[in-house]
């Protein structure tokens, strides 16, 4: 397979991460497994012009990580698929290997890509053949995803690998939103599609290996540099009639700057919206975690567990999605939430999405003083600055309440500060009451 980079341009191996077990957190879904090797192209090596950027769309960030992280971890925690072959351009193979040593990720094939998007998938499936892991076998179906649609799941790689497994080729379709015409070449209406017959073609695609290899053997210059379609390749070069699947909404991919915009926002949504309310078996702090959770419910926001602590069985709140609510009692004491950042850190919890701490602190006592307020405010503003850096985002709520019994009967709080709090469990940075 011929693509724009000539032998001597490509590396003599392919940069290779040790390919990782599955993470901690990786939630397999009982039943969804294949019997045969299942490999990922993540065409990445575009300069991702139409969205008007300096920056390559899929090196954007996104809550302080890259939108190609977003994507590669997609795939790597499915644990049927063996590798992640990410295809950048040359210029950018020091960044991506960045991003990979920053966010841990396994699996993963660092390949140079070519001047058009055929040439860079083309150079990752050959890439793929050319492997020379022991652990690697040449896959039996290669998965084709755009490294700029970072929302896939595993239910729907795994219709697409079966039913390219038994087809030759799979690919998602959506339907199409806007109308296609066909125009003169003084720019007018020669005629229009009925749209009812017609789909848009989107990704994931799944070719068995030696479809897609063919494919790329057999196709022209023209294909290479003016060809947007591998699902055609197949058909055009291989007879081989791709299997069609409706795909979610979910598939759509980031082309112009507005995309980035609704992609943060769908990447916000899926922030863990769970909370664990660490009491420390105090008294107080039962009856407050009481309250929120009622309230909580009542209002049908966040979902608030509350434990006494993260010992024994409790300690699998910090190998989920869950964030925190840390509630303290006089005296003021920084190194419980230390001990939680530590916690979290030890299990890398927050290496993709930022895991939120809230701190309650409740002041039964009088009043504290200003100067001891300041002091207290400045120390937790150095351990929040620290946890940032472990992208753990920390938060300081201080609840004075000299009588805390009536927090109980008659002080409820209003719905503007759980509101609040709602918005921080939820991870939404703007909303974050910062301390
Ligand atoms: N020479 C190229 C061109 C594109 N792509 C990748 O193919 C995917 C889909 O292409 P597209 O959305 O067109 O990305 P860009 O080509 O970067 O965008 P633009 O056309 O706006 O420059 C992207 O992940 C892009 O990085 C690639 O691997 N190699
Ligand atoms: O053409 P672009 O490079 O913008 O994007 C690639 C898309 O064409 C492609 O992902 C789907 O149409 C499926 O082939």
């Amino acid at each position: 397979m011929q693509s724009d980079d000539s032998e001597q341009d490509r590396p003599a191996y392919p940069r290779v991460f040790p390919t990782g077990e599955a993470r901690k957190s990786d939630h397999l879904k009982a039943g969804l497994c294949v019997d045969f090797p299942v490999s990922v192209v993540l065409p990445a090596g575009g300069t991702g012009e139409r969205t008007g950027l300096q920056t390559p769309k899929q090196f954007c960030p996104f809550l302080g990580r890259p939108l190609i992280s977003y994507t590669v971890e997609s795939f790597e925690r499915v644990s049927w698929i063996q590798t992640v072959v990410v295809v950048v351009a040359k210029e950018n193979t020091g960044l991506m290997m960045d991003i990979i040593q920053r966010f841990q990720h396994k699996k993963v094939l660092v390949v140079p890509g070519g001047s058009t998007r055929h040439r860079s998938i083309c150079n990752g499936v050959a890439a793929l053949g050319e492997q020379r892991r022991p652990a690697a076998h040449k896959p039996k179906v290669v998965i084709i995803h755009d490294a700029v649609r970072p929302f896939v799941d595993e239910d729907f790689l795994h219709k697409i690998a079966t039913a390219a497994k038994e087809q030759g080729a799979a690919g998602a379709i959506r339907p199409l939103v806007s109308t296609v015409i066909a125009t003169t070449s003084e720019g007018y209406l020669d005629h229009s599609l009925e749209r009812a017959k017609y789909r848009a073609s989107e990704m994931p695609q799944g070719f068995t290996y030696d479809v897609i290899c063919e494919a790329y053997q057999k196709c022209t210059e023209s294909d290479f540099e003016f060809g947007t379609e591998c699902l055609h390749l197949a058909l055009q070069y291989c007879g081989t009639n791709a299997k069609l699947i409706d795909g979610p909404p979910t598939l759509w991919k980031v082309t112009y700057k507005r995309d980035l915009a609704a992609a943060e926002s769908i990447i916000k949504e899926t922030l863990s919206q769970s909370a664990c309310l660490i009491t420390g078996g105090l008294e107080a702090a039962v009856a407050l975690a009481n309250v929120l959770q009622k309230a909580f419910g009542a209002l049908d926001m966040t979902e608030l567990n509350v434990t006494p602590d993260l010992m024994g069985d409790n300690g699998r709140y910090l190998l989920e999605d869950w964030n925190f609510i840390k509630v303290s009692v006089d005296p003021f004491c920084p190194s419980e939430v230390e001990a939680l950042i530590v916690a979290l850190e030890a299990e890398n919890r927050a290496l993709l999405n930022p895991a939120v701490i809230i701190w309650m602190h409740l002041s039964v006592t009088e009043e504290p003083s200003t100067s001891r307020r300041a002091t207290e405010s400045a120390a937790l503003i150095d351990l929040a600055s620290t946890a940032k850096l472990r992208n753990i985002l920390l938060y300081g709520i201080r609840l004075h309440q000299p009588e805390l019994v009536l927090w109980e009967s008659s002080a409820k709080p209003d719905k503007l500060t759980l509101r609040s709090l709602n918005q921080i469990c939820a991870g939404n940075p703007r909303q974050m009451l910062n301390i």
